[in-house]
C-alpha cells in the first residue's frame, strides 16, 4: 500500500487504470484513409506492411567505381559506363569496371564498390584501387532494409514525420488510420472572462480553454469549443444535452467540493458520477462520469492543475480510446538540484527545468500559475512519503513528451 492508499486518495496509477479500462470500453470503431499530407498525428488503423522490397534493387552507397571482385586479378580497369541515380545500367561488361554514383543501380554482374577517394585514375583512363578490396563493400543489397511483407508499424502506432517517410519509402500514398475524437471543450465559472474582453471585478481570464483546445488539437482531436458555461444547473443541464455528438465531454473547474458543482448535479441526474479524490498535486479532485450516455471528464479548474491532470490522465485516455497501446509518458531518472523534505501524501507534479544535469523547480509552485508551466521544461515527480536530498534520483517528464 503506498502513501496514497492510507491517505484515503486514489493513487496515480489506480485513476489512470480506471480511465483506461474505461478508454478500452468505448474504443474508436470507424476509420477512414487519408492521404500522407493529412496523416501527421493521426493514429494507425491498420499495421504498416510493405509491399516492396527497400531497397528494390541492388545500389551503391558511395560515389566511386563498380567491378566484379571474382573477375579481378589487381591490374588497373576500364571504365566501361557511367551510372548516375535514376538510370537502368545494362550488365557490366567483363573486364572491366563502371563509375558509379551513390543511389545508382548496380550493374549486373557488379558486386563490389571502391570509393572513389581510393582509386587512382591513370594516363590512359583505366582505374587503379589502391586498397584491399572485400566482396560486397559499399553495396547495399535488395531487401536489405526490408522485405515484401515486413510488418513495419503495428495498428495503433501514432503517425509523425519519422513514420510519414517511412510509409512514403514504401510508396505508400494512403493510410487507414482511425477518425478523430471529437471532444467537447468547457469551462465552467462564473468568473471567466474571455481574452479580449474588458475584466470586470472578480472576473478572471479563461486560460484552461486555450489551452486545452489547443493540446487536443496536437493529439489530432476534433474539438467542440463549448465556450464558457456559467455556474448553473439549468444551463449546466442544457449545454450537457447540446453535446450528444461527441466522444467525450471535457471540462475545468467547479469538481471540487463547492457549492457551485453543477456539473456533478447534472451528472447525478441524467448519468453517472464518480468523484475522485487523487493523490496527486496539483489535480485532487477529478470528476468522471456519463451525461445521457456521452462519456465527461471534469478536471480541476486550476490551470496548473488542469495542466497536470490533462496530461497525466485523460491525454493518456484519449489515446487509448484511439488505439494506442503506449500513452503514459516515460520520462528518465535525473538527479535532483534540490532538497524535499515535507513528505506528502499526494504524489507531486512540480515545475521544473534542468540546470548543469540536475532538476531544479521554479519557485511558484502554486496550482493556479501557469507562468511556471511556461518557464519549466518538464514536470519533476516526487512520489507520496517521500523526501530527497540534493544528487537523489526522481522522474523528470519532459513537457515535450506529453503536450501532443
Ligand atoms: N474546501 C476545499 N476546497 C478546495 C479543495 C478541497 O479539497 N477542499 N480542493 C482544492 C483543489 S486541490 C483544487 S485543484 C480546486 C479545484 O477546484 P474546482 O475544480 O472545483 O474549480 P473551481 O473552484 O471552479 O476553480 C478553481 C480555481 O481555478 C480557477 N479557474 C477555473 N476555471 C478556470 C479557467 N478556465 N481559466 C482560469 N482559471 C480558472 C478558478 O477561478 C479558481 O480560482 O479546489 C480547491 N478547493
Ligand atoms: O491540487 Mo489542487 O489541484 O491544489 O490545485
Ligand atoms: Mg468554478
Amino acid at each position: 500500500m503506498n502513501g496514497g492508499e492510507q491517505s484515503g486518495l486514489l493513487p496515480v496509477e489506480a485513476a489512470l487504470q480506471r480511465l483506461l479500462t474505461l478508454a478500452e470500453a468505448a474504443p474508436i470503431g470507424d476509420n477512414q484513409r487519408v492521404g500522407l499530407a493529412d496523416a501527421d498525428g493521426r493514429v494507425l488503423a491498420e499495421p504498416l506492411i510493405a509491399g516492396l522490397d527497400l531497397p528494390p534493387w541492388a545500389n551503391s552507397a558511395m560515389d566511386g567505381y563498380a567491378l566484379c571482385l571474382a573477375d579481378w586479378a589487381g591490374e588497373p580497369l576500364t571504365v566501361s559506363q557511367r551510372i548516375q541515380a535514376g538510370s537502368a545500367p545494362p550488365p557490366l561488361q567483363p573486364g572491366s569496371c563502371a563509375r558509379i554514383f551513390t543511389g545508382a543501380p548496380l550493374p549486373a554482374g557488379a558486386d563490389t564498390v571502391e570509393m572513389q577517394e581510393n582509386v587512382v585514375v591513370e594516363a590512359d583512363g583505366r582505374v587503379r584501387f589502391s586498397e584491399p578490396l572485400r566482396l560486397g563493400q559499399n553495396v547495399r543489397q535488395q531487401g536489405q532494409e526490408t522485405r515484401v511483407g515486413d510488418h513495419l508499424l503495428p495498428a495503433g502506432t501514432r503517425l509523425g514525420p519519422i513514420e510519414l517517410g517511412l510509409a512514403a519509402s514504401l510508396g505508400i500514398a494512403e493510410l487507414s488510420v482511425r477518425r478523430r475524437l471529437r471532444v467537447a471543450v468547457l469551462s465552467t465559472g462564473d468568473e471567466l472572462v474571455e481574452p479580449g474582453l474588458p475584466l470586470g471585478p472578480g472576473q478572471i481570464y479563461n486560460s484552461n480553454r486555450r489551452l486545452l483546445i489547443a493540446w487536443l488539437r496536437r493529439l489530432g482531436c476534433a474539438v467542440v469549443d463549448g465556450g464558457i458555461l456559467a455556474d448553473d444547473l439549468q444551463l449546466t443541464r442544457a449545454a450537457l444535452a447540446a453535446l450528444s455528438d461527441v466522444d467525450l465531454i471535457l471540462s475545468t473547474g467547479g469538481v471540487s467540493v463547492g457549492e457551485a458543482d453543477f456539473l456533478g448535479v447534472a451528472l447525478r441526474e441524467e448519468g453517472e458520477l464518480a468523484l475522485w479524490k487523487l493523490a496527486i498535486k496539483p489535480g485532487k479532485p477529478l470528476t468522471c462520469g456519463q451525461f445521457r450516455g456521452v462519456p465527461v471528464i471534469g478536471l480541476p479548474g486550476n490551470p496548473a492543475s488542469t495542466l497536470v491532470t490533462f496530461g497525466l490522465l485523460a491525454r493518456p485516455y484519449l489515446l487509448r480510446r484511439m488505439g494506442v497501446q503506449r500513452v503514459e509518458p516515460l520520462g528518465f531518472a535525473l538527479p535532483a538540484g534540490f532538497t524535499w523534505n515535507k513528505p506528502g501524501k499526494r504524489r507531486e507534479y512540480l515545475r521544473a527545468r534542468l540546470q548543469n544535469g540536475r532538476v531544479v523547480l521554479h519557485p511558484n509552485q502554486s496550482s493556479g500559475v501557469l507562468r511556471s508551466a511556461a518557464w519549466a521544461e518538464g514536470l519533476a515527480e516526487v512520489l507520496e512519503g517521500t523526501t530527497l536530498a540534493e544528487g537523489d534520483s526522481l522522474r523528470f517528464i519532459p513537457l515535450s513528451e506529453i503536450l501532443g
